[in-house]
């Protein structure tokens, strides 16, 4: 009995507090703190969203921020907008992080960096089948070959003094789809995660220079360049990244911030992230013996949930193409008389998409207005026939035909094919 009771004290006692004593003991790098006051903070990408975030923020906090972009007047405008909010000046450079000469040239002039973050980034989601190589090529050079780029001017200046200057950080812009390659993603995820073997082999070459890495990896946050992406992401891409709340740029900007000045390697920035940081933990270095406690203790267990992820992702793959598949090219048609003229109302589904359409002929048969639209979303035939009806009316005013439209007041369907 007494055995028993022991060895139950020990499982739930002893064994955890000697696995933290041992993880508090071996734990690399030892942790670090990271000031960011007065000190030069250099920040690609920082006219815009969480680029911009972030300047705001570390202006506020009293460092010295410069930016760097392409787009003159929208880093000027950051500039003016960052000065009014928070009365520092920051310094402004036009470059992009393709072109290494003038990455260079923007460095030398900027001085000795104590912080930067390699921000920038673009993202044009489709599928690879589909995608233009140029854009493949497009993300792979800004996001992964800019990002060398920076890092290599920026390192000399960055180890020299660094004694007297005290703890540097290199933080980079991943995504949580750095972490897990998600539908749509195949060119960004690839970018994304050859920043963390980058990241991961170049904190130990860096190590004795007091150089610190943060890898930041946000879900989907609410950017001006995550508007332009919406209007094109593959409806699967959305789904599934919606396994992941959305963010304010000002969020992540503000777990980023942190996750730098705690030296935090891997900076996850909602609560999904953390679960996918854990689970994704692999080799990489951890100062926190708390958090490798967390990874050691939980790793079953994120495990079987990761394999639910997947499960529930290829569910909805397996339902959206088995949905497609029956409804490719649905073509539905409607022919609507009225007062001379021939309306023929179209409804068709095709790639996922529903269109809309009325195409009016006069009484030569002569196109007299054409009217289209696509409706995203998830539709099956059935739907794109009640929406095609439904929307027939609303189409048909568009159209230079208002009257002739609504005085035919019903719209005499008749389904021709
Ligand atoms: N928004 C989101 O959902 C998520 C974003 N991320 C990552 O966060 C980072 C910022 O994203 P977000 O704020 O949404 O992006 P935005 O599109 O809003 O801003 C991108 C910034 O990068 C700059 N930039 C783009 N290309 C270049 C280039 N070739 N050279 C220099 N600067 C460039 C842009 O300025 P300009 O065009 O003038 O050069 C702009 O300042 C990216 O790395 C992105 O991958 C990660 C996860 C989610
Ligand atoms: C084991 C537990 C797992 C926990 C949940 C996993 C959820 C993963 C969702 C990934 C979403 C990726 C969004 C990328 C956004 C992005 O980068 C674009 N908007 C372009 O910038």
């Amino acid at each position: 009995m007494a055995d028993a009771y022991f060895s139950l004290l020990s499982l739930i006692l002893v064994l955890p507090l000697t696995l933290l004593i041992f993880l508090y003991f071996i734990v690399r790098p030892r942790p670090v703190r990271v000031p960011i006051k007065n000190r030069h903070v250099f920040i690609t990408g920082g006219s815009s969203g969480i680029g911009l975030a972030l300047a705001h923020q570390c202006a506020q906090q009293g460092a010295d921020v410069t930016l760097l972009a392409r787009n003159v007047s929208k880093l000027e405008e950051a500039k003016e907008a960052i000065k009014l909010a928070t009365g520092r000046d920051v310094r402004i450079f036009s470059a992009d992080v393709r072109e290494y000469e003038n990455i260079v040239k923007v460095v030398e002039e900027v001085g000795e960096i104590d912080v930067l973050v390699c921000n920038h980034g673009v993202y044009v989601p489709q599928e690879l089948e589909s995608q233009e190589l140029e854009e493949i090529r497009f993300m792979i050079d800004v996001n992964l070959m800019g990002t060398f780029h920076l890092i290599k001017a920026a390192l000399p200046g960055m180890k020299k003094n660094r004694a007297e200057r005290g703890p540097g950080s290199i933080a980079i812009m991943s995504s949580q789809a750095g972490q897990v390659g998600i539908y749509g993603y195949t060119a960004y995820s690839a970018s994304k995660f050859g920043l963390r073997g980058m990241a991961e082999a170049l904190q130990q070459e860096i190590i004795a220079d007091n150089i610190h890495i943060s890898l930041i990896f946000p879900p989907d946050t609410e950017t001006p360049g995550f508007v332009e992406e919406n209007k094109r992401r593959p409806q699967l891409t959305s789904i599934i990244a919606a396994s992941s709340g959305a963010m304010k740029a000002d969020e992540v900007a503000k777990k980023s911030i942190d996750g730098i000045k705690s030296g935090t390697f891997i900076v996850p920035c909602n609560f999904e992230g953390f679960l996918l940081s854990v689970a994704t933990a692999g080799l990489c270095p951890q100062r926190s013996f708390l958090m490798a406690f967390v990874e050691v203790v939980t790793s079953p267990i994120l495990r079987i949930a990761g394999l639910c992820f997947q499960w529930n992702w290829y569910g909805s793959i397996e339902k959206w193409y088995a949905q497609k598949k029956q409804c490719k090219n649905t073509l539905l048609q409607y022919l609507v008389a009225f007062d001379g003229f021939t309306s023929s109302d179209l409804a068709f589904f095709c790639e996922g998409h529903v269109g809309v359409g009325v195409v009016t002929r006069d009484h030569t048969g002569s196109i007299v207005a054409v009217c289209s639209k696509l409706v995203d979303g998830r539709f099956s035939p059935e739907d794109a026939e009640g929406l095609a009806l439904r929307e027939d009316l609303r189409l048909l005013k568009t159209c230079g035909l208002r009257l002739a439209a609504t005085e035919c007041d019903a719209l005499r369907g008749q389904k021709i094919k």
